[in-house]
């Protein structure tokens, strides 16, 4: 792990000579793969790292470890209560789709959720702007091939360094790193709404998916799932359709 972690750390190094940015900034979210990031940043740049808390009705617990998470790195901090700002926002267009009546009650849960991730977005990269800073991704191997991320929220970002990395290695990482261990034995959640984990969602595990992106045998299903939702999600990994005039 020592080598990978090195490896990144110049990476992340190279990324801000390139661009002329300062720093970086990422959300942390309690989450491990968001608190292997922050540990990462701070290492590359240490005078330079800014991890953001940005809780949008989030529990006490995750709140807690994204707490514990900033203070065992040390590394600079903010805090940004987004929830009112969620709340007027969705009730506005939700008000005004109402008077419609084109408001589609079932959209209510996935439509709120990803408002969660592009306002979080927003406000990264408002920091991202005052301080020039980069905005960080936490994307791993297998949230990348299915997809799960949302488009121009928490996948709208300037660079990921986890991208190569599996979540297996991301865990790996994380022991290395000394995240504190609450953090890493905990389900991996997008905490998008009440009791969502990422396995329940995508209805296989991450030790599937990694298996099956390491080349390995996995049961027909999970292949299906996995294909399925990589398929689905092809547009947010390519670049923009474009109309070009013949
Ligand atoms: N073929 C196509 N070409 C171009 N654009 C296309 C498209 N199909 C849909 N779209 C656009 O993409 C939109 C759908 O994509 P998107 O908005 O991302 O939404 P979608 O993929 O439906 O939902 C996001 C998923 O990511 C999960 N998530 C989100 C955030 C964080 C985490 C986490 O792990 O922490 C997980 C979340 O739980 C959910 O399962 C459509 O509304 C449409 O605007
Ligand atoms: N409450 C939050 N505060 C700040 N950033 C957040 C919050 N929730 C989500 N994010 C951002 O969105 C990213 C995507 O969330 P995701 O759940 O995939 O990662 P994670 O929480 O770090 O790890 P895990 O997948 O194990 O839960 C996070 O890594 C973080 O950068
Ligand atoms: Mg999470």
């Amino acid at each position: 792990m020592q080598k990978h972690v090195e490896a990144i750390i110049d990476w992340l190094r190279k990324q801000l000579e390139e661009s002329g940015a300062k720093g970086f900034v990422v959300g942390v979210s309690g989450g491990i793969d968001s608190a292997v990031v922050a540990n990462l940043i701070k290492r590359a740049a240490p005078e330079h790292s800014l991890g953001v808390l940005l809780p949008i009705y989030t529990k006490p617990e995750h709140l807690k470890d994204g707490i514990s998470v900033i203070e065992k790195c040390s590394i600079d901090s903010l805090t940004l209560d987004l929830t009112e700002t969620h709340q007027k926002m969705y009730a506005h267009i939700k008000d005004q789709l109402n008077a419609k009546g084109e408001f589609h009650e079932a959209s209510e849960q996935l439509a709120g959720a990803n408002l969660r991730a592009r306002l979080r977005m927003s406000a990264l990269y408002t920091l991202a702007t005052n301080y020039n800073y980069l905005v960080v991704g936490t994307d791993n191997a297998a949230e990348w091939y299915t997809g799960y991320f949302t488009k121009y929220g928490d996948g709208g970002v300037d660079i990921l360094p986890l991208v190569d990395f599996t979540k297996t290695e991301v865990r790996e990482m994380a022991k290395y790193l000394e995240v504190p261990e609450e953090v890493i034995t905990k389900a991996p959640s997008a905490d998008l709404w009440e009791n969502q984990t990422d396995e329940d969602e995508m209805g296989t595990t991450y030790a599937i998916i990694d298996a099956y992106l390491n080349g390995g045998d996995i049961p027909q299903k999970d292949k299906e799932i996995i294909e399925n939702l990589h398929k689905r999600s092809a547009h947010k990994r390519n670049g923009l359709p474009q109309f070009k005039r013949s």
